[in-house]
Protein backbone atom coordinates (compact mmCIF):
# COMPACT_ATOMS: atom_id res chain seq x y z
CA UNK A 1 0.00 0.00 0.00
CA UNK A 2 1.54 3.27 -0.59
CA UNK A 3 2.16 5.39 2.55
CA UNK A 4 0.06 8.43 3.17
CA UNK A 5 1.42 11.68 2.87
CA UNK A 6 1.76 12.36 6.79
CA UNK A 7 1.07 16.47 6.62
CA UNK A 8 -1.60 17.94 4.60
CA UNK A 9 -0.90 19.96 1.17
CA UNK A 10 -4.20 20.69 0.43
CA UNK A 11 -3.39 23.36 -2.81
CA UNK A 12 -0.40 21.61 -3.96
CA UNK A 13 -1.91 18.65 -3.84
CA UNK A 14 -4.89 19.96 -6.47
CA UNK A 15 -2.36 20.08 -9.76
CA UNK A 16 -1.27 16.53 -8.86
CA UNK A 17 -0.60 14.83 -12.34
CA UNK A 18 -1.16 17.68 -14.83
CA UNK A 19 2.18 18.51 -14.97
CA UNK A 20 3.26 15.69 -15.22
CA UNK A 21 1.48 14.94 -18.17
CA UNK A 22 1.93 18.32 -19.55
CA UNK A 23 5.60 17.19 -19.75
CA UNK A 24 4.47 14.72 -22.59
CA UNK A 25 3.93 17.60 -24.84
CA UNK A 26 7.18 19.62 -24.64
CA UNK A 27 8.95 19.28 -27.40
CA UNK A 28 11.75 16.67 -26.74
CA UNK A 29 13.59 16.14 -29.50
CA UNK A 30 14.37 20.02 -29.16
CA UNK A 31 15.68 19.56 -25.83
CA UNK A 32 17.41 16.58 -26.36
CA UNK A 33 19.15 18.08 -29.60
CA UNK A 34 19.91 21.37 -27.01
CA UNK A 35 21.29 19.20 -24.29
CA UNK A 36 23.70 17.34 -26.40
CA UNK A 37 24.96 20.97 -28.11
CA UNK A 38 24.95 22.89 -24.74
CA UNK A 39 24.80 21.06 -21.57
CA UNK A 40 21.31 22.64 -20.81
CA UNK A 41 17.67 22.97 -22.06
CA UNK A 42 14.58 25.23 -21.01
CA UNK A 43 11.05 23.94 -21.12
CA UNK A 44 8.87 26.64 -21.03
CA UNK A 45 6.15 27.41 -18.86
CA UNK A 46 6.35 23.70 -17.07
CA UNK A 47 4.24 25.16 -14.44
CA UNK A 48 1.21 27.52 -14.51
CA UNK A 49 1.43 30.55 -12.08
CA UNK A 50 -1.16 29.05 -9.36
CA UNK A 51 0.71 26.04 -9.53
CA UNK A 52 4.16 28.03 -8.96
CA UNK A 53 2.79 29.72 -6.08
CA UNK A 54 1.25 26.52 -4.25
CA UNK A 55 4.14 24.93 -4.38
CA UNK A 56 6.02 28.00 -3.16
CA UNK A 57 4.07 28.15 -0.55
CA UNK A 58 4.76 24.56 1.20
CA UNK A 59 8.15 26.33 1.85
CA UNK A 60 6.70 27.62 5.02
CA UNK A 61 3.09 26.32 5.09
CA UNK A 62 4.25 22.88 5.06
CA UNK A 63 3.61 20.59 7.92
CA UNK A 64 7.03 19.25 9.82
CA UNK A 65 7.19 16.07 7.83
CA UNK A 66 7.10 17.12 4.62
CA UNK A 67 11.23 18.08 4.65
CA UNK A 68 13.70 16.55 6.42
CA UNK A 69 16.35 18.97 6.66
CA UNK A 70 16.59 22.93 6.49
CA UNK A 71 20.22 23.91 5.12
CA UNK A 72 20.98 27.79 5.73
CA UNK A 73 24.16 27.92 2.98
CA UNK A 74 26.32 30.78 4.99
CA UNK A 75 26.73 28.41 7.38
CA UNK A 76 28.76 25.84 4.66
CA UNK A 77 30.08 28.21 2.77
CA UNK A 78 27.84 27.67 -0.19
CA UNK A 79 26.61 31.33 -0.59
CA UNK A 80 23.54 33.23 0.86
CA UNK A 81 19.91 32.01 0.87
CA UNK A 82 18.64 28.97 2.44
CA UNK A 83 16.80 25.38 0.92
CA UNK A 84 15.38 22.40 2.57
CA UNK A 85 14.76 18.59 1.26
CA UNK A 86 11.66 17.17 1.04
CA UNK A 87 11.24 14.02 2.74
CA UNK A 88 9.78 10.57 1.43
CA UNK A 89 6.90 10.48 0.59
CA UNK A 90 7.40 13.39 -1.61
CA UNK A 91 3.93 15.11 -2.37
CA UNK A 92 2.72 13.77 -5.09
CA UNK A 93 2.93 16.23 -7.53
CA UNK A 94 6.86 16.41 -7.09
CA UNK A 95 6.96 12.12 -7.30
CA UNK A 96 5.17 11.98 -10.79
CA UNK A 97 7.03 15.20 -12.37
CA UNK A 98 10.24 13.62 -11.12
CA UNK A 99 9.33 10.05 -12.55
CA UNK A 100 8.23 11.32 -15.55
CA UNK A 101 11.46 13.29 -15.90
CA UNK A 102 13.57 10.41 -15.96
CA UNK A 103 11.66 8.27 -18.44
CA UNK A 104 12.37 11.16 -20.63
CA UNK A 105 15.90 11.86 -19.54
CA UNK A 106 17.36 7.81 -19.32
CA UNK A 107 18.13 7.93 -23.18
CA UNK A 108 20.46 11.14 -22.81
CA UNK A 109 21.93 9.74 -20.09
CA UNK A 110 22.69 6.98 -22.01
CA UNK A 111 23.34 8.61 -24.65
CA UNK A 112 26.26 10.99 -23.12
CA UNK A 113 27.58 7.42 -21.71
CA UNK A 114 27.80 6.09 -24.32
CA UNK A 115 29.48 9.05 -25.97
CA UNK A 116 32.21 8.78 -22.95
CA UNK A 117 32.89 5.54 -23.35
CA UNK A 118 31.38 4.46 -20.14
CA UNK A 119 29.92 0.85 -20.49
CA UNK A 120 27.04 1.78 -17.94
CA UNK A 121 23.26 2.01 -18.58
CA UNK A 122 20.34 3.24 -16.43
CA UNK A 123 17.46 1.73 -16.35
CA UNK A 124 14.19 3.02 -17.88
CA UNK A 125 12.41 3.20 -15.18
CA UNK A 126 13.11 5.79 -11.84
CA UNK A 127 11.71 3.08 -9.75
CA UNK A 128 14.59 0.63 -10.64
CA UNK A 129 16.96 3.42 -10.57
CA UNK A 130 15.97 4.43 -6.90
CA UNK A 131 16.42 0.06 -6.29
CA UNK A 132 20.18 1.09 -6.93
CA UNK A 133 20.75 4.04 -5.53
CA UNK A 134 19.13 2.25 -2.08
CA UNK A 135 21.52 -1.06 -2.62
CA UNK A 136 24.70 1.75 -2.59
CA UNK A 137 23.07 3.02 0.91
CA UNK A 138 21.89 6.10 -1.29
CA UNK A 139 18.28 6.39 0.62
CA UNK A 140 17.37 10.18 1.52
CA UNK A 141 15.48 12.55 -0.63
CA UNK A 142 16.82 14.72 -2.51
CA UNK A 143 14.20 17.07 -4.28
CA UNK A 144 14.57 20.78 -2.48
CA UNK A 145 13.04 23.53 -2.14
CA UNK A 146 15.70 27.03 -2.50
CA UNK A 147 14.68 30.49 -1.03
CA UNK A 148 16.89 33.58 -1.45
CA UNK A 149 16.09 36.95 -0.72
CA UNK A 150 17.74 40.24 -1.71
CA UNK A 151 21.84 40.15 -1.68
CA UNK A 152 21.16 36.07 -1.58
CA UNK A 153 23.35 33.95 -4.19
CA UNK A 154 24.18 30.27 -4.39
CA UNK A 155 28.04 29.35 -5.25
CA UNK A 156 28.86 27.07 -8.31
CA UNK A 157 28.55 23.58 -7.17
CA UNK A 158 27.90 19.73 -8.21
CA UNK A 159 24.98 18.23 -6.31
CA UNK A 160 26.91 14.98 -5.74
CA UNK A 161 25.08 12.78 -2.71
CA UNK A 162 27.00 9.64 -3.14
CA UNK A 163 29.06 7.32 -6.27
CA UNK A 164 25.68 6.69 -7.97
CA UNK A 165 25.07 9.98 -10.39
CA UNK A 166 22.07 10.43 -12.70
CA UNK A 167 23.90 13.09 -14.73
CA UNK A 168 21.26 15.50 -15.57
CA UNK A 169 19.16 17.19 -12.96
CA UNK A 170 15.68 19.87 -13.42
CA UNK A 171 15.20 23.72 -12.49
CA UNK A 172 11.90 25.03 -12.13
CA UNK A 173 11.63 28.49 -11.32
CA UNK A 174 8.41 29.41 -8.93
CA UNK A 175 8.94 32.95 -8.66
CA UNK A 176 8.23 35.67 -10.97
CA UNK A 177 11.18 37.56 -12.57
CA UNK A 178 10.45 41.11 -12.50
CA UNK A 179 8.05 41.60 -9.76
CA UNK A 180 8.73 39.15 -7.48
CA UNK A 181 12.29 39.56 -7.82
CA UNK A 182 15.86 41.00 -9.60
CA UNK A 183 19.01 39.87 -10.36
CA UNK A 184 19.37 35.63 -9.53
CA UNK A 185 20.06 34.59 -12.91
CA UNK A 186 20.69 30.41 -12.82
CA UNK A 187 24.21 30.36 -14.25
CA UNK A 188 26.09 27.42 -15.37
CA UNK A 189 30.28 27.22 -15.92
CA UNK A 190 31.49 24.51 -18.32
CA UNK A 191 35.69 23.83 -17.03
CA UNK A 192 36.99 22.07 -20.60
CA UNK A 193 40.67 20.21 -20.42
CA UNK A 194 43.09 22.91 -20.39
CA UNK A 195 41.01 26.03 -20.72
CA UNK A 196 39.60 28.65 -18.97
CA UNK A 197 35.71 28.28 -17.88
CA UNK A 198 33.11 29.12 -19.78
CA UNK A 199 29.86 30.76 -18.15
CA UNK A 200 26.52 30.37 -19.38
CA UNK A 201 23.86 32.10 -18.02
CA UNK A 202 20.11 31.01 -18.61
CA UNK A 203 16.93 33.07 -18.31
CA UNK A 204 14.35 31.57 -17.25
CA UNK A 205 10.53 33.17 -16.78
CA UNK A 206 8.17 31.61 -13.84
CA UNK A 207 7.26 27.94 -13.95
CA UNK A 208 9.85 27.38 -16.68
CA UNK A 209 12.04 24.48 -15.79
CA UNK A 210 15.82 24.30 -17.03
CA UNK A 211 17.13 20.42 -17.18
CA UNK A 212 20.64 20.43 -17.20
CA UNK A 213 24.08 18.09 -16.09
CA UNK A 214 25.13 17.74 -12.74
CA UNK A 215 28.76 17.37 -12.92
CA UNK A 216 29.82 16.81 -16.66
CA UNK A 217 28.71 16.28 -20.27
CA UNK A 218 30.30 15.30 -23.36
CA UNK A 219 31.68 17.73 -25.77
CA UNK A 220 32.54 16.89 -29.03
CA UNK A 221 36.45 17.49 -30.45
CA UNK A 222 38.85 16.51 -33.44
CA UNK A 223 39.56 13.47 -31.37
CA UNK A 224 35.91 12.12 -30.69
CA UNK A 225 33.95 13.24 -27.48
CA UNK A 226 35.72 14.47 -24.50
CA UNK A 227 34.71 15.08 -20.69
CA UNK A 228 33.66 18.70 -19.42
CA UNK A 229 33.13 19.80 -16.00
CA UNK A 230 30.02 21.44 -15.19
CA UNK A 231 28.84 23.42 -11.84
CA UNK A 232 25.99 25.50 -11.73
CA UNK A 233 24.87 28.52 -9.00
CA UNK A 234 22.61 31.43 -9.06
CA UNK A 235 24.05 34.98 -9.32
CA UNK A 236 22.84 37.63 -6.56
CA UNK A 237 19.65 38.53 -5.60
CA UNK A 238 18.75 42.11 -6.30
CA UNK A 239 15.79 42.86 -4.67
CA UNK A 240 12.88 40.39 -3.67
CA UNK A 241 12.54 36.77 -2.93
CA UNK A 242 13.13 33.99 -5.76
CA UNK A 243 12.11 30.27 -4.91
CA UNK A 244 13.03 27.93 -7.01
CA UNK A 245 12.05 23.88 -7.15
CA UNK A 246 15.08 21.54 -7.64
CA UNK A 247 14.50 17.98 -8.48
CA UNK A 248 17.94 15.66 -8.50
CA UNK A 249 17.31 12.22 -9.42
CA UNK A 250 19.89 10.10 -7.43
CA UNK A 251 19.02 9.88 -3.62
CA UNK A 252 21.16 10.79 -0.93
CA UNK A 253 23.87 8.41 0.96
O1 LIG B 1 18.02 28.20 -7.43
C1 LIG B 1 18.51 27.76 -8.48
O2 LIG B 1 18.20 28.23 -9.59
C2 LIG B 1 19.53 26.65 -8.43
C3 LIG B 1 19.12 25.59 -7.47
C4 LIG B 1 20.11 24.48 -7.32
O3 LIG B 1 21.28 24.65 -7.13
C5 LIG B 1 19.60 23.10 -7.39
O4 LIG B 1 18.37 22.88 -7.51
O5 LIG B 1 20.42 22.17 -7.35
FE1 LIG C 1 22.31 22.75 -7.10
Amino acid sequence: MAPLHPDPIPAAARHAPEPALRLAAHDWTRAHAELDADGVAVLPALLSPPECADLAALYDAAGPHTFRSKVVMARHGFGRGEYKYFDYPLPQVLSLLRTAFYGHLAATANRWNAMLGIAHAYPPSHAEYLQQCHAAGQTRATPLMLRYGAGDYNCLHQDLYGANIFPLQVVILLSRPGSAFEGGELVLTEQRPRMQSRPLVVPLAQGDAAVFAVSHRPVRGSRGFHRVNMRHGVSRICSGTRTTLGLIFHDAA
